[in-house]
């Protein structure tokens, strides 16, 4: 579990993540979604202590991460996958993390396989692609086999296949119980990865909600209706209050009544309903009209 309670972080002028409050819990994946720049690295870097708060704290399991005695069993971090000692092996790398925490050697091969990077262990990790940097990343994190894993922008560099494993990766181990924290500045991403997300902009608290939560907010209040007494049906919904648009295909793009009010009073007057679809604005849609007023940057949503 991971809780962040009032935390801030100021960098000189810069108010990068203010008074951001969230927790993070069991059994699921949770997005961390907001437009490039909103505090989404900073807030993980104070997580795990790489970065001290200016105000706030946040806390792994009820302490603060470097406050545990073996950190690594407690949470592990994929933060920077090009952060790995570009001279040693992969296995080195896994090794080496392995002993600080009085594991054996023998882990880093389980993790290796884990991740697909069997083939490759001996080769120096200077000469990774960024997808595969991602996977050694990845394996880093699970070294301690912990309750939590944070990971920033992972499907980052990866290809198609690499985006399905890590997927798959994050909803199993969510699945096994383990605390996920995943951010990505892409909601088409999290919509099939995460059931729950917090989303900041500009370092502030834009929703903490489930996708599905989200998905209902923004409800288009517009129903799609097709008869075949469209002059009749439009007259009778604009007479009730509605507002009524006719598409290029003939069907009826009706605002201000319920799908249930206009079914019935279709019925009563007798006019043949066969299609009445109410239209649900996107997830991308959803994240899209939350995080406008605080995209940073031009072109900063890619
Ligand atoms: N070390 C630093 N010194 C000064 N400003 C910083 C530093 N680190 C981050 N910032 C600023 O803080 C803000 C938040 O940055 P951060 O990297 O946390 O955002 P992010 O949501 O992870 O963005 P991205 O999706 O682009 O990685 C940005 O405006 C950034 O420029």
């Amino acid at each position: 579990m991971i809780e962040v309670d009032a935390l801030t972080k100021r960098y000189g002028d810069k108010l990068a993540v203010h008074d951001l409050s969230f927790t993070v819990r069991p059994g699921q994946v949770t997005g961390f979604l907001g437009p490039n720049g909103a505090g989404k690295s900073t807030t993980m870097r104070m997580i795990v202590g790489l970065d001290r708060p200016t105000s706030g704290r946040a806390t792994v399991n009820g302490i603060p991460y470097a406050a545990h005695p073996a950190p690594l069993r407690q949470a592990g971090a994929l933060l920077e996958a090009k952060s790995v000692h570009k001279g040693r092996s992969a296995r080195a790398h896994l090794v080496a993390l392995a002993q600080t925490h009085g594991l054996p050697a023998s882990r880093a091969d389980e993790l290796l396989d884990l991740v697909g990077l069997s083939s490759v262990a001996h080769k120096r990790a200077g000469t990774f692609s960024l997808g595969m940097s991602q996977r050694l990343g990845v394996a880093a994190a699970l070294v301690g086999d912990p309750g939590t894993i944070l990971l920033d922008e992972p499907v980052n560099g990866l290809d198609p296949d690499g985006v399905l494993w890590i997927r798959t990766l994050l909803k199993d181990l969510a699945a096994e119980g383990c605390t996920v924290l995943v951010s990505s500045h892409l909601m088409s991403e999290m919509a099939v990865t995460a059931e729950h997300l917090v989303i900041i902009g500009r370092g502030r608290l834009l929703a903490d909600t489930t996708v599905d939560e989200l998905i209902a907010r923004v409800v288009v209040d517009t129903v799609v209706v097709r008869t075949s007494r469209t002059p009749a049906l439009r007259d009778l919904l604009t007479g009730a209050g509605a507002t009524v648009e006719t598409d290029e295909d003939g069907r009826l793009l009706v605002g201000g009544l319920p799908a249930e009010r206009i079914g019935e009073l279709a019925a009563t007057a007798g006019l043949p309903l066969y299609e009445v679809v109410p239209q649900r604005a996107s997830l991308e849609q959803a994240y899209m009209e939350l995080t406008r007023d605080t995209v940073e940057y031009e072109g900063g949503r890619s």
